[in-house]
């Protein structure tokens, strides 16, 4: 049996600070709510949601340091101790993926209310936590509601709106991987999940010149490739359609640095390099994220090019089980160098 849970209600507009109180009324979420935010995001719009949902519900706001094992046990034992019904997170990826492991392990829903779109973490099950040992995300449920404001999502800076492009490009090397696995080893593969998540991909190569100019449309684009990109995952059952070897040898970069780059713009660039190895038109991939002013190079990432390379030949460890076009021994050093250097990536 396959349980794909997903999002019940998703939110795009614009002064949606006031529907958290009708979303969490429509959907019976119960009285006592905490309201998680970061210490710039309580100012955004973290603490005019607590207003809000103030006037109907009991709430307590909190605010998230990091993305970490121990913010996560901080957020579970207030939660108790509030006896909290549901969460909502106000924030970019980090307090939405605290909020959505800590709900998880207490078994409470939570709505997700982005201010950023800087990776497909808004609207998936899946969260990324420092410290649980994990290389890559971990799985969790994905929020009951997601409620997407464009204004305040717009005025992040603009590098984590393109970052959240090179997410969504990774959507096609990542579902490319996951036929090549279906085809060699016979892994499960959803047509459906796929097509879904290569579409928000094409959506976004498509609009590049839209998204490049910053504005609402662009944020409207960018999240609703981002939220496709969730719910694919959620249809497949894990992070197949939009995580492959890309994803690993940013998970890789992530291992090697004290101080990566986005996820997105790292998983960018290495969609680049695995469109190639996959031989694909790697020189469209490389466009778009020109066209929307990610990084397409190891200069851009602010990374060393033997570091790139190190991580190429890498990346194949890092999740052993996932197959990709890496194969099982990954890539020699010269290969790694051959195809970065082929792709102006180093
Ligand atoms: N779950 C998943 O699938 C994935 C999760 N991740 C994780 O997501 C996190 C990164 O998330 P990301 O959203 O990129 O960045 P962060 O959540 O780390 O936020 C970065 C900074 O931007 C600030 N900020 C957020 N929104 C706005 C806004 N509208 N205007 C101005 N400043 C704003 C934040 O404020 P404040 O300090 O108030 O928070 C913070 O200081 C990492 O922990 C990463 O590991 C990455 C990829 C996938
Ligand atoms: O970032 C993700 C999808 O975009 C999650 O992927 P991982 O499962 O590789 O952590
Ligand atoms: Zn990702």
């Amino acid at each position: 049996m396959h349980l794909m849970e997903l999002p019940r209600e998703v939110l795009l507009g614009e002064n949606l600070t006031g529907e958290v109180l009708n979303v969490a009324r429509r959907l019976r979420l119960g009285r006592r709510a905490l309201v998680l935010y970061g210490s710039t995001t309580m100012n955004i719009a973290g603490k005019d949601v607590e207003e809000s949902l103030s006037r109907e519900f009991d709430v307590k706001g909190v605010i998230i340091e990091s993305a970490s094992v121990a913010e996560v046990e901080r957020t579970m034992k207030l939660a108790s101790d509030f006896n909290a019904d549901w969460m909502v997170a106000v924030g970019g990826g980090s307090i939405i993926d605290v909020a959505k492991l800590a709900s998880y392990r207490l078994g409470i829903p939570f709505i997700s209310f982005p201010t950023t779109a800087s990776h497909d973490g808004i609207a998936s099950a899946n969260a990324s936590i420092k410290g649980l040992g994990a290389k890559t995300s971990v799985k969790a449920r994905p929020p009951i509601a997601v409620i997407a404001d464009v204004q305040i999502i717009k005025i992040a800076p603009y590098r984590y709106l393109a970052a959240g492009v090179g997410d969504i490009i990774s959507n096609l090397t990542a579902v490319k991987d996951w036929q090549l696995a279906h085809r060699i080893k016979g892994e499960y593969y959803s047509e459906y999940a796929a097509s879904l998540s290569l579409m928000s991909a094409k959506m976004v190569i498509k609009n590049a010149d839209i998204i490049r100019l910053g504005n609402e449309e662009s944020v409207r684009k960018v999240v609703k490739g981002l939220i496709s990109s969730g719910v694919a995952m959620s249809i497949a059952g894990s992070s197949r359609p939009a995580s492959g070897a890309e994803h690993l040898f940013s998970h890789a970069l992530d291992m090697l640095l004290e101080k990566p780059a986005l996820h997105g713009e790292q998983v960018g660039v290495g969609t680049i390099i695995m469109a190639y190895l996959h031989g694909l038109r790697w020189e469209r991939v490389k466009e778009t994220l020109k066209k929307v002013g990610a990084p397409t190079n190891a200069y851009e990432l602010e990374i060393e090019p033997e570091v790139v390379i190190k991580a190429l030949t890498i990346a194949h460890t890092i999740r052993p089980e996932r197959y990709t076009i890496l194969g099982r021994d990954g890539l020699t050093w010269e290969a790694a160098e051959k195809a970065a250097k082929i792709t102006g990536v180093i």
